[in-house]
């Protein structure tokens, strides 16, 4: 059992997740077959596929056409012939567990013993599943988030007798079809992140039950001060009332009256047309800025961090998986491991106990490891260690971005692809952090991308606009300038939306590679702002005043064709061409002298803003002091005798 033994899928089930599993897997170029119990439901499923595809392709988003992934799956109504010659079998069936049970009791009977099984529920427990198999140790978790082919989490889901040869081959298959899988290494009910997300919507229902808060006091306090996607009442709405309900009452968790309430009167939310807010007869969820009042919003984020004590506590996941969990699947603003470090342990751990003691309710009560992590003086990152460890013996540990540095290229990849990587305020930190501290003697050349596959970035992060100081709104510029000035050549590999921020980030780098279906421009104005990472600046001295204006007053998006016909970037390629266009640049870029380009940067950015005569006095002393090197003894030896220089930057 293991990835490279899978090459057909079966997934049973064609509904909402049915249908979009069977999707990214074809996506990903397997085989795959999709069963449901009845041609109607099968049929269904395999339209919304052809549709979901269609648009895919008029957006340039998948490299084949619609016809060709379509071409990869086939559908039946049949089981036995659904799974016959599956190597990975997803399940994705009604959240019955009797429903359940049969069908893996008929899996045990069709599949050879080395076809891995797999759940895709949300709520049933995966050892309860696998009670139908004489084999449990192949039967795991993959839980996908609705819908599949937008959402980029999977959970991994050990039950009490998956063995790790199995979760270790369901986990490398979730990559291997472009999605980002973590490990929740034990079947507590909700996973990583239901776990964590149970309270976002209870506390503030308990507060509002109180007359301790208001609805709109809650949901434009965690929106627009605390930078959550939606308020919680507005998300309660969006996913139906009834569904937490249920969610409690199975759990056996206290239900906040106001919730009963709205149960019992059929109000679900916006399916219903009313829930905690009015859909047909009101304006729905329309909270604004100015309703935050003085919402108590540590007491609903310490009871999140208490959760993730519970789940980093217990073994269940690492804090990165938590925090990778919530942001993905949740679209949290950042993870809330980090978020409590960034608090302060102590000062949530206090919170829960005031409460605790106040209330006497249990969802307080602070779990040992949240109380361990205090005593050990953990209690984040001013103090050096929390969830995570700040030791500034190595860089980082940064949270928004990924990098690697091998064989003199730095690449970095801005991570927060559920926002399209906008860049937050940590992200800005540590972008800037970064490039200050990395060593640059082992650095030949860096490059910035965006992750997931729509986006370089689409500028500074709005969500957190509304809780944001003037000052720090205007402390964009300092990452981009380090970009900037940092003495190695940077390339921004663009594929995707490169707006705002997002574009000044990529003005700051030397060099800008984009595919075709890249996408650019200054969209500030119609938030009533103007660029402030530099934007206005660098556009006007690349692109002249009249291109710049146009692109900063009107707002627009301009394509990549455009863009490079501007100058805007050096090159717009097929995303077939994207990877060797780089490459081919890299190559030169990585063998030039370092002292070389070093100089050569430098002399060209700063002249720009000086005079003419004081530009060629800084050429002349850059051409002299490089005269004096090792790389040019080099350069000009390897001329005469017809090879390759090798320049070590000396
Ligand atoms: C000094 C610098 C200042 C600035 O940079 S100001 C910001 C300038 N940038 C913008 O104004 C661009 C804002 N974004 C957009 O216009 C759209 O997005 C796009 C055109 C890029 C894509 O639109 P679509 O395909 O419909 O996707 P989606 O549902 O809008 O976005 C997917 C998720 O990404 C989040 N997101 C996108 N841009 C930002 C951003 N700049 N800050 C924070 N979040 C952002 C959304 O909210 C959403 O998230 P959810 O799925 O949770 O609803």
């Amino acid at each position: 059992m293991s990835l490279e033994s899978i090459d057909r899928v079966a997934v049973l089930g064609a509904g909402n997740m049915g249908h979009g599993i069977t999707e990214v897997t074809a996506m990903a170029g397997y085989d795959v077959t999709m069963r449901d119990i009845k041609d109607e439901f099968v049929e269904d499923g395999y339209e919304s596929i052809k549709w979901s595809l269609e648009k895919l392709e008029e957006k340039e988003m998948i490299d084949e056409s619609a016809e060709e992934v379509l071409s990869r799956i086939d559908t039946t109504t049949d089981l036995e012939e659904a799974v016959a010659d599956a190597d990975l079998v997803i399940e994705a069936a009604p959240e019955e567990l009797d429903l359940k049970h049969e069908i893996f009791t008929d899996l045990e009977e069709y599949t050879s013993g080395d076809t891995l099984l797999a759940t895709n529920t949300s709520s049933l427990p995966i050892s309860d599943i696998a009670e139908a198999v004489d084999t449990p140790e192949r039967v795991l978790g993959l839980h996908f988030f609705n819908p599949p082919v937008k959402m980029d989490l999977v959970e991994v889901i050990y039950g009490e007798d998956t063995s790790d040869e199995a979760a270790e081959a369901g986990y490398e298959w979730v990559e291997s079809i472009g999605k980002t899988p973590i490990y929740v290494r034990k079947d507590v009910r909700g996973f990583v992140v239901n776990t964590i997300v149970g309270p976002f919507g209870g506390e503030p229902a308990f507060m509002v039950s109180n007359d301790e808060a208001t609805i709109r006091e809650a949901d434009a306090t965690m929106a627009h001060e605390r930078g959550y996607p939606m308020g919680p009442f507005e998300l309660g709405d969006l996913t139906g009332i009834d569904v937490g309900y249920h969610v409690r009452k199975e759990g056996d968790s206290p239900i906040p009256p106001i919730t009963e309430e709205k149960v019992e009167a059929g109000d679900l939310g916006q399916k219903t047309g009313k829930g905690f807010y009015d859909y047909e007869d009101g304006d729905g969820a329309d909270y604004e800025p100015e309703d935050a009042g003085d919402f108590d919003w540590l007491r609903v984020e310490a009871r999140m961090i208490n959760r993730a004590a519970f789940l980093v506590g217990e073994g269940v996941a690492t804090p990165e998986e938590v925090d990778t969990g919530v942001q993905l699947g949740l679209g949290f603003p950042e993870g809330i491991c980090r978020r409590g470090d960034k608090i302060g342990l102590e000062t949530v751990l206090e919170k829960l106990e005031t409460l605790y003691e106040e209330t006497g309710a249990d969802r307080f009560e602070p779990h040992p490891y949240l109380e361990e992590l205090v005593e050990e003086g953990k209690t984040g990152e001013e103090a050096g260690a929390g969830f995570y460890d700040y030791g500034d013996d190595e860089l980082g540990p940064y949270h928004d971005l990924n990098y690697e540095l091998e064989d003199g290229v730095l690449q970095v990849e801005l991570d927060r692809p559920s926002r399209m990587n906008a860049l937050s305020e940590d992200l800005l930190s540590e972008i800037d952090d970064l490039f200050s501290s990395v060593d640059t003697d082992e650095v030949r050349v860096a490059t910035i991308e965006g992750s997931g596959d729509r986006a370089f970035s689409a500028g500074a992060d709005i969500s957190g606009f509304a809780d944001t100081a003037p000052t720090d709104m205007m402390d964009v510029t300092p990452g981009f300038e380090t970009v900037n000035e940092f003495p190695r050549p940077v390339l921004a590999k663009i594929d995707g939306f490169c707006l705002g921020g997002g574009l000044e980030l990529a003005l700051a780098c030397d060099l800008r590679i984009a595919t075709e279906r890249s996408s650019f421009g200054a969209p500030e104005i119609g938030l009533g702002l103007i660029p402030g990472g530099g934007g206005t600046q660098r556009l006007t001295r690349i692109l002249g005043e009249t291109r710049a204006k146009e692109l900063v007053f009107r707002g627009n998006h301009i394509d990549a064709d455009r863009a490079e016909d501007w100058g805007l970037i050096n090159r717009s390629v097929e995303r077939e061409d994207f990877d060797d266009t780089v490459g081919e640049f890299l190559d030169d870029l990585r063998s030039g002298p370092p002292i070389g380009l070093k100089v050569a940067k430098k002399v060209m950015n700063e002249g720009q803003d000086a005079s003419l005569d004081a530009a060629l006095v800084m050429e002349s002393q850059g051409f002299g002091l490089l005269s004096s090197t090792d790389d040019v003894l080099e350069g000009t030896a390897a001329f005469a005798e017809d090879r390759e220089p090798e320049f070590e930057g000396k």
